[in-house]
């Protein structure tokens, strides 16, 4: 689980920052692109304010207004606006105003004089009547376009204000005659209509002059309920924090509970949750605002959750199924590793079960069966290769005697010494075999019966002159031996019998001897 929450906390991280870089990214376009149409604006409402500044109409007006300016103070606003209707010098600015206005896409153009006052504004006519577009008589030296104006010789302002019915940005430029500040001409622009040049998704976005004051905003009733506010003084600092998150790109920037005066109906934004990014336009001062609901990335957050969960749950069920199958494959080895070593034991057990059948364990000669077995097998050989092959068959002498003198262990080590003289008297190839007691059989291979008498006569000879030592004693012994030469198409029962008449001859003859079967025996 905990492997689980953390590639699900990896996730959610990784689609965090994409979904904050995506959103980064938008208000940076769009901050791009508003700092170019205002500064588009801007230059062209500069160049007219210049342009006003220096008209001769608007300069004598204000110089005009200006030297009513104690008077202009103990009025009230309505005297003020009578008074400027009425003065020709106004009519002339006014005119001109107005005729640039139309002429021009603006919100509006007024003139103030040196306290501030609007002494001159356009006139745009509605319902059939010419009605001022600013506010004739009304005091803006607290604006700081105006303020700025009387000290720079121009200024800007980006303002809502509750004489201000639209979001504004607000251009001004001073008028000078012999070095004397006589007022200010001002270019109003509207803002909402910079903004909706934006190419804007559906999401909210708004911006705000360096004091944090909203000036626009993609959903207009936004700015409507916020006019004349600084609003943005708890809210931004809400803002900057998320923003600071966004920059780190470590955290998603969860905006709730917003807190906005209570008057505020229309911000809802307590029940949203969003993403806010922020790129500021430098030159402007201003900051371009954006915010994306939350809604889109949550959905992209439970889908990475339980993506993360199915991941984690098939890396259970792979990890699992694996390890069936090591421990499968480990008991498989085991198993096999068991039944190669049983069939090494079979095989060691079968190999000294054969060596038993097939050899004499006293003498390591062939046994009786195996003796028999080979010498069929070389019968059947010799019959196809036209060779020839001897049949001798060995029999110690009176060999019940040397036991029953000397013991049984004495008779035993001579039947080894008979054994080592047959081996000593004949070649690798030959057939040796200890059939009966002491009895003792031999195959001789590609040998004619001449050499095989010769054969058999010398170990007739080495047994008698054998003198065999046991414990102390030294004994004799002799043995007779028959041959019998394997005839054409003749089987091994044959032979031997014909082996065995010949050795009964030479038993008969006195023992200690060899016979030829077929010489000796007919
Ligand atoms: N020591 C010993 N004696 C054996 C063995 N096998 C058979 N004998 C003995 O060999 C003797 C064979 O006696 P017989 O068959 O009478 O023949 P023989 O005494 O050699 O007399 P002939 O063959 O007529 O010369 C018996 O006493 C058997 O007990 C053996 O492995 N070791």
């Amino acid at each position: 689980m905990l492997v689980g929450g953390w590639a699900s906390h990896l996730l959610v991280e990784r689609f965090a920052a994409s979904e904050l870089t995506r959103q980064q990214n938008t208000v940076k376009r769009q901050a791009n692109i508003f700092a170019q149409l205002a500064e588009k604006e801007l230059l062209a409402a500069d160049k007219l304010a210049v342009a006003l500044s220096q008209d001769t109409a608007i300069i004598n007006h204000q110089r005009t207004m200006n030297e009513y300016a104690s008077r202009f103070a103990d009025m009230t606003f309505g005297e003020r606006k009578a008074f400027l209707e009425a003065n020709p010098t106004a009519a002339s600015a006014n005119d001109l105003v107005t005729r640039l206005l139309q002429n021009l896409d603006l919100m509006s153009l007024f003139v103030l004089d040196a306290s501030g006052n609007c002494i001159a504004t356009a006139y745009t006519q509605i319902d059939g009547e010419a009605q001022p577009v600013g506010c004739l008589g009304e005091n803006y030296q607290s604006r700081e376009y105006f303020s700025q104006a009387r000290l720079n010789g121009s200024g800007h302002q980006f303002a809502v204000g509750k004489r201000v019915p639209l979001p504004s940005l607000f251009f001004s430029y001073a008028s000078y005659a012999n070095g004397e500040f006589l007022g200010a001409a001002v270019v109003r622009l509207d803002a909402p209509n910079l903004l909706s040049q934006l190419p804007l998704s559906t999401t909210r976005t708004w911006i705000t002059d360096r004091n944090g004051m909203v000036i626009s905003s993609t959903t207009p009733s936004d700015v409507m309920q916020q006019l004349g506010a600084r609003l943005y003084a708890p809210v931004s600092e809400a803002i900057l924090e998320a923003t600071y998150r966004l920059d780190q790109h470590r955290q998603v920037a969860l905006v709730e509970d917003l807190h906005y005066p209570e008057d505020w109906d229309v911000w809802q934004l307590e029940s949203e949750r969003l993403f806010i990014a922020s790129a500021p336009i430098g030159q402007l001062e201003l900051t371009v605002w954006h915010s994306a609901s939350i809604a889109n990335f949550l959905q992209l957050y439970h889908r990475s959750g339980i993506l993360a969960l199915t991941v984690l749950v098939l890396g259970v069920l792979l990890i699992l199924i694996v390890e069936r199958v090591i421990d499968a494959h480990q008991r498989r080895m085991t198993h096999l590793r068991a039944l190669a070593d049983a069939h090494q034991s079979l095989e060691q057990v079968s190999s000294r079960l054969l060596n038993i059948a097939i050899s004499d364990n006293l003498t390591q000669l062939s046994s009786r069966v195996y003796f028999f077995q080979r010498l069929e097998e070389e019968i059947a050989r010799v019959h196809r290769e036209s060779e020839q092959l001897v049949l001798l068959q060995l029999d110690i002498d009176n060999f019940k005697i040397i036991n029953d003198t000397h013991g049984h262990p004495a008779g035993d080590e001579v039947i080894r010494t008979m054994a080592a003289i047959c081996r000593e008297q004949t070649r690798k190839a030959d057939l040796l075999g200890r059939v009966g007691g002491e009895e003792f059989a031999i195959g001789l291979i590609e040998c004619r019966i001449n050499t095989a008498q010769t054969i058999a006569q010398n170990i007739c000879d080495a047994c008698a002159n054998k003198a065999v030592e046991y414990e102390g004693k030294v004994l004799h012994f002799t043995c007779s031996i028959g041959l019998a030469e394997l005839q054409p198409k003749q089987n091994i029962g044959e032979l031997i019998r014909q082996a065995d008449k010949a050795l009964y001859v030479a038993k008969e003859a006195g023992r200690n001897c060899v016979r030829v079967s077929g010489v000796d025996t007919d």
